[in-house]
Parts: structure tokens; sequence; C-alpha cells
């Protein structure tokens, strides 16, 4: 007797501590890919997740994309990206997955209730680094492959994967390989699927269909060639935190509008579509005010919120290197200091006129303060938006498993964060590329005590797993 899906749901069920503890052994790896003294650690996780994929039968390329160069000028190299195929059958359609296997840095004393880098179940929450973005759901897709294979049920699809180690440093070197490999690797891929995103609310499943993009920014001022003692020196000294901070309080005002001349002109006007979407989803303007502790939000309503963070462009400011941050009074004036921001983009900005707009501004804002410290402004990453055509039978195949898992019609929304390979995608295939979102709304990523919820990685790989059933079923025939 064939096995069905069910016996996949079963086999998913009965595996729950095997999967937490599996996820526990990836969160332990530091694969923080922004820094550089932890490269070391993104290799090891992607070398693990390679011979993860090998013990399912898969073949696994690891593709060298060179290395990227530090700001001091010195050379790294780049985790190899996983081209892996699992199942090759010419009869059956095949789908790519997405994911990355690095994370933001974290660090006990930043807040967490337990260290960043130990899986700690609490009240049926995955508490760790990398939980939800992206670990959590990669290790879904090979959970799920698994359980095909554990009750003799045949993949309904090929599955393709795309793992980087490069995701949240802006994903360097991807874009030149999908390019190189468009016709190759991706030439008989029918769509894409990634689960890099996360719902709206706690309890609506959502799928995502459009992004904004990131255009980061770092400023340099350096005043001297060595920090100072701020009581002998102070005074005598243009200081450069003095500089940076007016630079940086020119950017943005307390109402969250960005002072950027020409910032607003090329944004795309929203449509009635785009109005009547943010009216109809599933979310609560004080639900979500109270999930992430602000004492009031910039704006009030449910659409106007959405429109906020989908439609319109937003600045944030995100620290600044070489300033002194720890505990304690220590009474130094910085010699030098990398003021760090962004800027997420929304459909019709480019991130080239962004650039230009970022760089004339601040570059007047400096000189006006009639400095003569050595200053410098760079924009290390720049992407568009990007939003998917959600009519496509690839959204059916999600709409139709998130449906028969949870029992209810997912949201389609937008969100607000940035995944350069969707872009890539778009600029070198043709391929659909959906957003199966896993996440809850409060899993936290990059915040601290970033979280899984133990339902949300469980009925994930169910819906994982009757998506590419649906797929076999949805996509066109040739
Ligand atoms: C750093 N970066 C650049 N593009 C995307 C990222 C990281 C992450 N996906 C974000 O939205 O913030
Ligand atoms: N998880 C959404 C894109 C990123 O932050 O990695
Ligand atoms: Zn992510
Ligand atoms: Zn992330």
């Amino acid at each position: 007797m064939t096995s069905s899906i069910q016996d996949v749901f079963t086999h998913i069920e009965n595996n729950q501590q095997l999967f937490v503890k599996r996820l526990a052994e990836w969160v332990s790896v530091r694969s923080v890919s922004s820094q550089p003294e932890l490269r070391g650690e993104v290799l090891r996780m992607v070398q693990m997740t390679a011979q993860h994929i090998e013990r399912l039968g898969g073949a696994v390329e690891m593709v060298d994309i060179g290395t990227e160069t530090l700001a001091d000028g010195s050379k790294l190299a780049l985790p190899p990206v996983i081209l892996a195929e699992i199942g090759r059958d010419p009869a059956k359609k095949t789908v790519c997955v997405y994911g990355h296997l690095d994370v933001q840095p974290a660090q006990l004393e930043d807040g967490w209730d337990s260290d960043p880098f130990t899986l700690t179940h609490r009240n049926g929450k995955l508490y760790g680094r990398g939980a939800t973005d992206d670990k959590g759901p990669v290790l879904s897709w090979l959970n799920c492959i698994e359980s095909f294979q554990a009750v003799s049920k045949a993949l309904p699809v090929n599955v393709k994967l795309c793992l980087e180690g490069m995701e949240e440093s802006g994903s360097i070197g991807l874009g030149e390989l999908i390019a190189e490999r468009g016709k190759s690797f991706f030439g008989n891929v029918d769509c894409v699927c990634i689960s890099d995103s996360y719902w709206l609310g706690t309890q609506t499943p959502c799928l995502t269909f459009g992004l904004r993009g990131l255009c980061y920014f770092e400023i340099e001022v350096q005043c001297a060639q060595r920090d100072l003692h701020s009581g002998v020196y102070g005074g005598s000294v243009h200081e450069a935190m003095t500089d940076l901070t007016q630079i940086l309080a020119s950017l943005v005002d307390s109402s969250g509008r960005i002072l950027v001349p020409g910032i607003y002109k090329s944004v795309k006007p929203l449509s009635e579509m785009e109005a009547q979407l943010c009216a109809n989803v599933d979310f609560s303007p004080e639900e979500y005010r109270l999930e992430i502790g602000a004492t009031t939000l910039q704006q009030h309503t449910k659409e106007d919120i959405l429109n906020h963070r989908w439609h319109l462009p937003s600045l944030s400011i995100h620290g600044i290197e070489g300033a002194f941050s720890e505990l304690g009074q220590k009474t130094v004036i910085p010699s030098r200091v990398v003021g760090k921001f962004s800027i997420r983009t929304v459909p019709n900005m480019e991130p080239d006129e962004v650039e230009r707009q970022v760089k004339d501004y601040v570059a007047q804002t400096f000189s006006e303060l009639r400095s003569p410290n050595r200053f410098r402004i760079t924009m290390p990453v720049g992407s568009q938006a990007w939003v998917a055509d959600s009519t496509h039978p690839n959204y059916t195949a999600g709409r139709n498993a998130m449906r028969r898992v949870f029992g209810v019609e997912p949201n389609l929304i937008r969100d607000g964060c940035s995944i350069p390979v969707t872009l890539d995608f778009a600029r070198h295939t043709a391929l659909n590329v959906l957003l199966l979102s896993l996440g809850a709304c409060d899993d936290g990523a990059h915040s601290q005590n970033e979280k899984f919820n133990l339902s949300n990685y469980m009925n994930g790989m169910k819906v994982m797993a009757s998506y590419l059933e649906e797929l076999s079923l949805v996509l066109p025939k040739e």
C-alpha cells in the first residue's frame, strides 16, 4: 500500500524530539556572517548542512564564490553556496528551495534570557539565534524530505536547494552565481520557494509576495591618530563624534520622515488594490504595539501602519563603530567613528539614485559643520524592493497547503524586510518566487530572545510536505 501525505504528517509528529535536538545542534553553531572572526563557524554550518543533505541521498555541490574585501582592505573567503538536488525524475516538476545558514550577531549581554546559541525550550517556544531566521525553516525542509523517505513516499516533485551563508550580510556573491547558473542548475526549475519571513500576527498563516529593499550606509569621521583623554584634550579638538551625531540627527525627524531631499520622489503611489490589501488583512495595531513593547506607534490605524511598513521607505540608525558603549564611564574622545544607518527602499526607488541623494545631502551637511576632520561615506549594500506575481500556481500551492494544515485561509501580505536573492531570481531567471512564511510576528528575528514556536516548527514541516504535493498537482503540465 502506498503511503499518504498523512503518513508523512504522522512521521513528523512522532519525531518532534529528534527535530528539536537537530535544531539545537544547528543553533549552537555561531554562524554570524558579519563578524570575520566567526567565518570559520559559517563554513562549519555550511559543511554540516551539506553532509545532512548527502545523508538524505542528495547530490551536493559546494560552490566557491570567492572572497570579500573587508573595511581594512584584507580579503576573507566567502562561505561556499550549497547547490543540491534531491530527486531527478524527468517526469516530475522541480522546485528550488532557498534558505540561509548565517545569522545576525547575538550575545547574552544584549538582554537575552538565555544563551543565544543554546536552543532553550520555554512555554512551547524554541529560543535561540537563527531559530526562526533562518535555520529553523531550512532544517524544516530537510526534516520534511526525510519524512517522505521514512514512510517510503516518493517526493511529489524534485527538490533543488540553494543555501547560502551570507544573507545577513547582503548575500555577497550569490547574484553572480545565479546569473552564471541561470540556464544550468536553475534551467529545469519550475518555481522557487523561500521560508524566511513572518506572519503579520501569531495565529493567521501568511504568504508573502513583496519585500522592501535595503540601502546600507557607513559614515566614517576621524579627528586624531589615537583616542584622546577627554580632560586633557577636550575643548581643543574638533571631535569626530560631535560631527557624526550632528550628521545622523539630520537624516530623519522624530515622526520618521526621511529628511534627505528628493528621497520620496520616486516612491510609487499607493494603488487601490494595495490600500485594499492593508484594510483586509488580519492585523491588530494594539497587539503589534504590545508585542514590540512600544509606548505608542508613529501611525495609529491598521492601514496606515501597514502602508508605512510595506509601501513607504524608512530610515533606521543602527549604531556607531568605535564609540564607547560598554558599562562604566570611559572618558575618551574616540579618534575614529563609523556611523551606520540604512534606508528600506520601496517600488520605483533605485539604489543608485538613493546613494546619490544620500551622499550629496550628507556631504553638504558635513561641509556646513566647517569641520577639519577626515570624512567618508560608503554604501556597501544597495537593493530595490521586490514584488511577485501572487496569481502564479506557486502561490496556489502555498495557499492550499496552508489551508490544509491550519484549516484557515492564509493572508496574502507584504513585508518590510529584504531578501536579496528574490531580486537575483527576478533579474536572472523568469522563475516565480513564493515566500512561504512560517515564523510568527513575535519571533524577534534579529532581536534579543529570537524564537521559533514549536508549533510553527512542526506545522511548518507539514505545510512544506503538503506544498510539495500541491505543486505536483497545480503546476501546468508541459
Ligand atoms: C543585511 N541585509 C541586506 N539585505 C538583507 C539583509 C539582512 C536581512 N534579510 C534584513 O532584511 O535586514
Ligand atoms: N528573514 C527575513 C530576511 C532576513 O532578515 O534574513
Ligand atoms: Zn532571514
Ligand atoms: Zn535576518
